[in-house]
């Protein structure tokens, strides 16, 4: 799928390159990093854009989303996307995407900053200087090296910050449900159990996203395992080590420190914890190099003309179907998976009885997650609600997971039609097959039945059922003339008891179809 996008809003502060980059290639850009602030103008102004790109100060919410009628994509310069609700932006079919590792290394280097500060307490030892005070006995620290630093969250950041803790002479142990200990042994990271590592570590870092699990991953409990004194680095999300509980730690001797860039409230509601002695706190600092932030703004720019070019969809953390469906070689069979979906549902197939999808060929290896995706825009269509709703490959899996539609999708390396790739769509007791011809959609079979030859699913149609009779088609072409339609076209089945036919007109009226309602068993319009 290729995108239109003509204008790109930016409502946060993102490096000038951002808007150099997306107006090179001709994409029109405003920038307003106020407007976010004044939710009536905002939710007024952002129904104009086809993009939006943030950082992390815009909360991109439901409300924002549905007011945003023209939006099909989202952009996060930077990598957390919790600012941004991906399911309400999934269900309207809008992508959203990040720029994964475009901070990374600033974000590690900013956790390893914090890390030497707290280990000889350099802002405190800094702040009675500043206040023309020489007290050297107050600050005496300890050395990082023969320490024991746990990292939790082995992705992108943590490697690097145990890669760079490393060269202190620290050990470094840690924990990933995801990054297994033979990957993490690759960069000098003991894995192990959560267990494992709280008693052993001088120093806890998380680099884990805030979900479910993750929160409050560091909280009373966790520190009671810990070594007493144990110190404690944030440079992840606030919350994924507990705030009410690290205060008491820090009071009670437990922590012995805090190096803390991000907070549950930003700014934060009460400033205790940042104004702990033990605590060394930043602003949600950890992205804010030079370095970054070009990095970013240029990353996210150039993901959106990537997009728009339909060269590559880099970064999309919602679009999963997409992925193998954006080359010109796959789209005839996204249209046509679109088609199929939207033949069977004028049928009555009801989707609760499971979608069985099969497709046949070599051109077809890869193209399951695009083609159940495909199928379900069109066969759920009708039941795609909502103002501004958009039935598309990035919404349609999420509907039919909320409607509880099971797709199984089979792929077979050998067609049984004899053609060079086909796909066949079952719901409930109906059946259609289809394969491609150029950029050309076609009916192979319905319900059994093959076409003479494979019709084209194109344009105004009527799809009809009859019983065979000599001269039905004659039939059919007469009353549909005196109803005033233009045929441009017939395709019907091979001669058998019953007949499936398409009839093309110049344009579908109801009268058409009610011409000839007498003379068929059944007749839906189409328009493909
Ligand atoms: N302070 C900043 O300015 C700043 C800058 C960049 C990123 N970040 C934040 O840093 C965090 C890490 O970013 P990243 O780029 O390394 O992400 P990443 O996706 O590369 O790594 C995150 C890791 O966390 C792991 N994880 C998930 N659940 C876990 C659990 N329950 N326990 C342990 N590990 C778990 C994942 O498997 C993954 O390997 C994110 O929250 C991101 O938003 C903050
Ligand atoms: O997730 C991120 O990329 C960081 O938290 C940076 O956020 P920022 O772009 O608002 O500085």
């Amino acid at each position: 799928m290729v995108l239109q996008l003509k204008k790109v809003f930016i409502s946060d502060e993102v490096d000038p390159r951002c808007v150099e980059v997306l107006k090179e290639n001709g994409i029109e850009v405003v920038k307003d990093t106020k407007l976010r602030t004044d939710k009536e103008k905002f939710l007024a102004e952002i129904a104009k854009y086809d993009g939006l790109i943030v950082r992390s100060a815009t909360k991109v919410t439901a409300d924002v989303i549905n007011a945003a009628t023209n939006l099909k994509i989202i952009g996060r310069a930077g990598t957390g996307v919790d600012n941004i609700d991906c399911d309400a932006a999934t269900k309207r079919g809008i992508i959203v995407m990040n720029t994964p590792g475009g901070n990374t290394l600033s974000a590690a280097e900013h956790t390893c900053a914090l890390i030497c500060c707290l280990s000889r307490d350099i802002p405190n030892a800094v702040a009675t200087m500043r206040d023309g005070k020489w007290d050297r006995k107050a600050f005496m620290g300890s050395e990082l090296n023969g320490k024991t630093l746990a990292i939790i969250g082995l992705g992108r950041i943590g490697k690097e910050v145990a890669l760079r803790m490393q060269s202190f002479g620290m050990t470094t142990i840690g924990y990933d449900p995801i990054i297994p200990g033979s990957v993490s042994s690759q960069f000098g990271v003991e894995w192990m159990e959560l267990e494992q590592l709280w008693p052993k570590a001088d120093y806890i870092t998380v680099h884990t996203p805030l979900i479910p699990q993750t929160k409050n991953l560091l909280g009373e409990t966790s520190f009671g395992k810990c070594k007493k004194g144990v110190k404690v680095v944030n440079c992840a999300r606030g919350g994924i080590i507990d705030e009410v509980a690290l205060l008491k730690a820090l009071d009670d001797g437990q922590c012995g420190g805090a190096g803390l860039d991000v907070y549950v409230s930003e700014p934060p509601d009460d400033y205790n914890l940042a104004k702990h002695p033990k605590v060394i706190p930043t602003p949600h600092l950890g992205a804010s190099t030079v370095e970054a932030q070009k990095r970013v703004a240029v990353e996210i720019a150039e993901q959106f003309v990537d997009v728009m070019n339909g060269k590559s969809l880099f970064g999309a953390i919602n679009a999963q179907a997409m992925y193998n469906a954006l080359s010109p070689a796959t789209q005839p069979w996204v249209t046509l998976g679109k088609c199929l979906g939207s033949l069977l549902s004028t049928q009555g197939a009801d989707s609760k009885q499971g979608v069985c999808i099969s497709y046949a060929g070599t051109d077809l290896k890869d193209a399951g997650s695009y083609l159940s995706a495909s199928v379900l825009s069109g066969l759920l269509a009708t039941q795609a609600g909502g103002e501004g709703s958009t039935l598309n490959l990035v919404s349609a899996p999420a509907l039919a997971k909320q409607l509880g539609v099971n797709v199984e999708c089979k792929y077979k390396s050998v067609c049984s039609s004899g053609l060079f790739a086909e796909v066949c769509v079952k719901v409930g007791g109906n059946t259609v097959v289809g394969t491609t011809s150029g950029s050309q959609s076609l009916i192979v079979s319905i319900n059994g039945t093959k076409f003479a030859t494979p019709a084209v699913l194109s344009g105004s149609m009527i799809l009809f059922q009859a019983n065979s009779s000599k001269d039905l088609v004659a039939k059919l072409l007469g009353s549909l003339t005196d109803s005033g339609a233009t045929v441009t076209g017939l395709s019907v089945t091979t001669p058998g008891q019953s007949q499936w036919g398409l009839v093309y007109l110049a344009s579908g009226s109801t009268n058409s179809l009610d011409s000839i309602k007498s003379l068929v068993q059944s007749a839906v319009l189409l328009q493909l």
